[in-house]
């Protein structure tokens, strides 16, 4: 095979999935291996109407008031919370132009998550729903990958308890303003380049909102890189678009790819709605250690090489963040925690 033609996005099908199961497992692999996003389709879970449904939740949360919004503030020491365009990449030095909300599965009940099921009836049923759905899917994908690399099928699954309290999986809803009212400031970009910072993100996107693109070819996880070759990655409902991330490059001393991405803005002629996105961040327990078989970087603790992924590529915006943190009425669930906040994903 060319290599230009291994960079392609390749589409795998999870039909049929346990009798296909080795057939399925070979591709994931060979995917992750050689370019390092791959789309995913016919899963049985979550379904397209699960997926519609989360959507429509999620734009019902992004159109309540900053203030409500605000009583959930991001926190960079547990992954969770609402920001509104306070996320800046190293490779823009300037702020997305989107808000983001993420959450854990084993925080649900507590003010991590907003208090806001009597505006958006069954908020908390129907986006806790949704993780577990997409952790089914997270764990078959990640079990392909565990095979691949040598490790028992379970290997991921046992790490990756979202109901645990060391869990680190996070559920991110994204919402890329629309640009009809309110043009895009020069120089800044719906989501600048970036890896993210995981094992594995799943991410769903609607027909019709494109603007997702990887640049092939670019992997790295401990340095910047960032070339002109952008790839889009169509949008389209029901379809899951899943990328390796530096924990997994890591792990498997570089041999799964962990690809830069961006979200570009609308360009002229096109539609100037709002975007909005869905990814889930299958991180594992706090206390995992990170280190491939190879031993070609040291041993880290899952927690540790979040944190110092976040040191790397975060170093402004702290100061607008806490601000956040102070002008709401948020508590910090665990006691001693206060100061800098800043967006450990991606
Ligand atoms: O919204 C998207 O399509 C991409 C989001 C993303 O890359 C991230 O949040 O890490
Ligand atoms: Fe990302």
């Amino acid at each position: 095979m060319m290599a230009s033609d291994s960079r392609q996005i390749p589409r795998i099908s999870l039909h049929d999935w346990e009798n296909r199961k080795n057939e399925i497992q070979k591709e994931i692999m060979h995917a992750a291996e050689n370019v390092g996003f791959f789309i995913i389709k016919d899963q049985d879970t979550p379904s397209r109407a699960d997926i519609e449904e989360i959507f429509k939740t999620s734009e019902a949360f992004f159109q309540l008031s900053d203030e409500v919004k605000g009583q959930t503030p991001f926190i960079r020491e547990q992954n969770t919370g609402w920001e509104k365009r306070a996320q800046i990449r190293p490779s823009t030095n300037l702020p997305d132009q989107k808000e983001s909300i993420q959450l854990q599965y084993h925080r649900r009940k507590d003010q991590t998550w907003p208090q806001v099921d009597d505006q958006i009836p069954d908020f908390h049923q129907t986006v806790a729903g949704f993780m577990e759905k997409t952790q089914v899917v997270s764990m078959r994908i990640l079990s392909c990958l565990a095979i691949g690399l040598g490790l028992e099928e379970d290997y991921f699954t046992k790490i990756h308890d979202i109901t645990s309290n060391e869990a680190m999986t996070t559920l991110r809803l994204l919402h890329y303003h629309e640009t009809e009212n309110r043009a895009i400031p020069d120089g800044h970009i719906r989501a600048g380049a970036h890896t993210d910072y995981d094992f594995l993100t799943l991410l769903f996107q609607r027909t019709g909102e494109d603007g997702l693109e990887v640049c092939p070819g670019r992997e790295c996880y401990t340095s910047f890189g960032m070339s002109d070759v952008w790839t889009p990655v169509k949008a389209s409902t029901g379809e899951i678009v899943c990328n390796i991330g530096d924990m997994l490059m890591s792990l498997s001393d570089d041999r799964l790819k962990s690809l830069f991405h961006r979200v570009r803005n609308p360009r002229t002629g096109e539609s100037r709605k709002a975007r909005h996105s869905i990814a889930f961040f299958n991180q594992p327990i706090r206390s995992a250690i990170i280190q491939g078989p190879l031993k070609k970087y040291p041993p880290v603790l899952a927690k540790d090489f979040i944190l110092d992924a976040a040191r790397r590529n975060y170093a402004q915006g702290e100061k607008e963040r806490l601000e956040a943190v102070q002008n709401s009425k948020f508590q910090y669930p665990d006691s001693g925690q206060t100061g800098i906040i800043l967006s450990a994903n991606a």
